[in-house]
């Protein structure tokens, strides 16, 4: 969260080290909701012509909340900030607004930025485009709290369980950061390492962490190997049996965890975890080079090792994202 919160919205925060962060603790409130069981998300899976009706009802909820706030700020003091999705709407308008008030000198060449001067350049130009609106950059800075915070923790965690319970590949991954003989961990020299490439490739391709967000709706009735599939029909791909069959993925068992198999060219829609298409997460070279900068980091310094409960392995629970519920491992200090 401190990286994306920096890197996109030019948020200077220290979550990592301030455990009571009030941004953190809301932020986990709303990554622990099971979206799948509200009653909204079920009704939209069951009725998907309900959703756009849902969505209006559910905006009209946000500015029947923020109207009374404003009318009776004394009867209803933090009846909108107790809520926290609502609570983190507001404090991304401040972020907003502390942005569009600061002067030109204290801006920043972030996607916050960029988002922001889509009105100043198409208003001068003489395309009459519009640009993002107020609530749609809020809404963007909003998904990109959300899509890029606990995707990224989750392979992370999955990779220290990797890591701890297969040492010999930990150290390949140990020997090609020490080839580096102390150079600085940047994007450069991260980005050239292969066998760490490979690696997380293969963890991608083992814990695929977000398998419903890659949901398409039919746009024309069609058939696809015998399956009638009418238009406006919502096609959710079975990521877990593309990313363990055989036949995209062998001679190697797919169940076993080998990075060398990602060496083969493998066909272009072997590996879902971002998803595919002109839709494909946006965040993805981001989280990619994040998640390599943090094991190489890690590597450089500490051995990890099997914890307590590890040989138990982990329960997966799913809320935005299939995650384990808790990964022990030890660090061991190197050299
Ligand atoms: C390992 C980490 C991540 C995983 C596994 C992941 C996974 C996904 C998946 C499966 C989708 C849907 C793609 C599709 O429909 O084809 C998606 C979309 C998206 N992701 Fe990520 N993501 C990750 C990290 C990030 C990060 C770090 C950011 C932001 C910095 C981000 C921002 C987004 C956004 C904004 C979308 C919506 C894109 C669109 O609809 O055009 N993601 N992500």
């Amino acid at each position: 969260m401190d990286v994306i919160c920096h890197c996109a919205f030019g948020m200077d925060t220290d979550m990592e080290n301030d455990l009571d962060n009030e941004l953190m603790a809301k932020a986990a409130v709303i990554f622990k909701q099971d979206i799948e069981r509200m009653l909204l998300t079920k009704l939209s899976r069951l009725m998907p012509w309900l959703t756009p009706f849902l969505t209006q009802l559910v905006l009209c909820q946000m500015a029947v909340f923020r109207g009374l706030h404003k009318l009776a700020p004394t009867i209803f003091p933090d009846m909108f900030d107790k809520i926290p999705r609502f609570w983190l709407l507001s404090r991304v308008q401040q972020v907003i607004d502390a942005r569009t008030t600061s002067s030109a000198m204290t801006k920043r060449v972030d996607l916050l930025q960029l988002m922001l001067d889509t009105n100043v350049t198409r208003c001068e130009g003489t395309i009459h485009e519009r640009g993002l609106t107020n609530d749609e950059i809020k809404a963007n800075v909003f998904l990109f709290m959300v899509a890029g915070f606990d995707t990224t923790s989750t392979i992370f965690a999955y990779s220290t369980y990797i890591l701890a319970t297969e040492p010999e590949i930990q150290k390949k991954l140990q020997a090609e950061i020490d080839d580096q003989h102390g150079k600085e961990l940047d994007y450069d020299t991260v980005t050239k390492m292969e066998y760490m490439d490979l690696f997380l490739r293969e963890v991608l391709r083992m814990y695929p962490a977000s398998t419903a967000a890659i949901t398409r709706v039919c746009n024309e009735t069609t058939t696809v190997c015998g399956h009638n599939i009418h238009k406006g029909s919502i096609i959710q791909p079975d990521i877990l049996t593309v990313h363990y069959n055989y036949d995209l993925w062998g001679p190697e068992d797919p169940n076993r965890f080998v990075p060398e198999r990602h060496a083969t060219k493998r066909h272009s829609m072997a590996l879902l975890t971002f998803g595919a298409g002109p839709r494909i997460c946006i965040g993805m070279r981001f989280a990619l080079m994040e998640i390599k900068m943090g094991l190489a980091h890690l590597l450089r310094h500490y051995v990890v090792l099997p914890g307590e409960h590890l040989e138990a392995g982990f329960q997966l629970r799913e809320t935005f994202v299939i995650q384990p519920d808790a990964v022990y491992i030890k660090l061991n200090k190197r050299h």
